[in-house]
């Protein structure tokens, strides 16, 4: 892959108030990009949050919103706050670069510009992207089964608990550990466990696939699921189906005590995200549940609610 080849198919988001100056833009750039645009602060941060750019191209001199308030903005917004800035603006004195740098922009821009060299800085910028995030994405994904570590869920966890106490939703969990997999390594060698470790993850990947949804490998053989805007009722369907496809995989597992192939236990719960608690109560209620599944026998799912039964696997 060559230099310019990480640089095209960038989303790019102009914001300038001027229509006649986002056109210019959008000319220039819209052969190698995908360009939106916004007139107005207020609306490019709604954007920025709900289309996740790659860049955002910024004027500096905007009424209500200026272009530095929208940068800063932007960078106190966690989910959006790694989108590279780049001023484009009438504004050339070396103060007002001085101000927008310091702002957290990454480059800036004055008008008039040359549409070669704002092409040039544009595929600069998104190259650094692409490798920031490639790096990003190394830092927060399990080597052995692709999925997200354990600090990923974590991070994620406070920023969805965040999102669910603001907009009032539940936000569920399902705690998965595969049952006797010591007695698997002991049988078949600890190969065999990493293949059995990153089929058993790419299986319940597939059971809950909304954008939102998390699996995170929690440790050895424990597996955690974060379904945001979910109930009980939601995520015990997926928990489900985790145990229907876990046991399609049909994989033998000859020295296990509760079935002739790999099986998995599971707890699930949900809650409320409020002022009362912290998303470690989530963690430790799905936990409780996993525990109270082993104890019943394993091969199934508890759920954290007054009166559940602990629902045992079909098969
Ligand atoms: N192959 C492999 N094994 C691992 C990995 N991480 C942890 N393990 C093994 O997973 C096993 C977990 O054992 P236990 O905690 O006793 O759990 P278990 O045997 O599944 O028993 P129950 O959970 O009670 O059903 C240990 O033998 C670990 O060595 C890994 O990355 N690869």
């Amino acid at each position: 892959m060559s230099w310019t080849d990480l640089a095209v198919n960038g989303r790019i988001l102009i914001v300038d108030d001027a229509m006649e100056n986002v056109q210019v833009l959008y000319q220039a750039l819209r052969d190698e990009q995908e360009v939106l645009f916004a007139l107005d602060g207020p609306t490019a941060i709604e954007i920025a949050r709900q289309q996740l750019p790659d860049l955002i191209l910024l004027d500096a001199v905007m009424p209500g919103m200026d272009g530095y308030a929208v940068c800063a903005a932007l960078r106190a917004t966690p989910e959006v706050q790694d989108i590279p800035i780049m001023f484009v603006t009438a504004l050339s004195q070396p103060e007002d670069e001085t101000r927008a740098l310091e702002a957290g922009a990454v480059d800036f821009i004055s008008k008039p510009f040359n549409v070669a060299v704002v092409r040039a800085r544009v595929r600069t910028q998104l190259t650094v992207k692409r490798q920031a995030d490639a790096m990003r994405e190394l830092t927060l994904t399990d080597a052995l089964t692709g999925v997200a570590n354990r600090r990923h869920f974590n991070d994620t966890l406070e920023l969805e608990w965040r999102r669910c106490a603001r907009s009032g939703m539940p936000l569920a969990a399902i705690m998965i550990d595969i049952d006797h997999f010591k007695h698997y390594n002991d049988a078949y060698g600890h190969q065999a466990g990493d293949l059995c470790l990153q089929k058993v993850a790419a299986a319940m990947k597939q059971c809950a696939s909304r954008p939102q949804d998390l699996l995170a490998r929690y440790g050895g053989e424990e597996f955690i699921l974060l379904l945001p805007q979910e109930g009980v009722a939601g995520a015990t369907a997926v928990a489900r189906r985790i145990l229907d496809e876990v046991d399609a995989l049909a994989l033998p597992h000859a020295a296990s005590p509760t079935s002739s192939v790999v099986s998995v236990s599971m707890g699930v719960a949900a809650i409320e995200p409020g002022e009362s608690a912290g998303a470690d109560l989530l963690i430790r209620s799905a936990d409780e549940q996993l525990y109270r599944a082993k104890q019943h026998g394993r091969n199934r799912y508890c759920v954290a609610s007054a009166g559940d039964a602990p629902a045992r696997h079909s098969a």
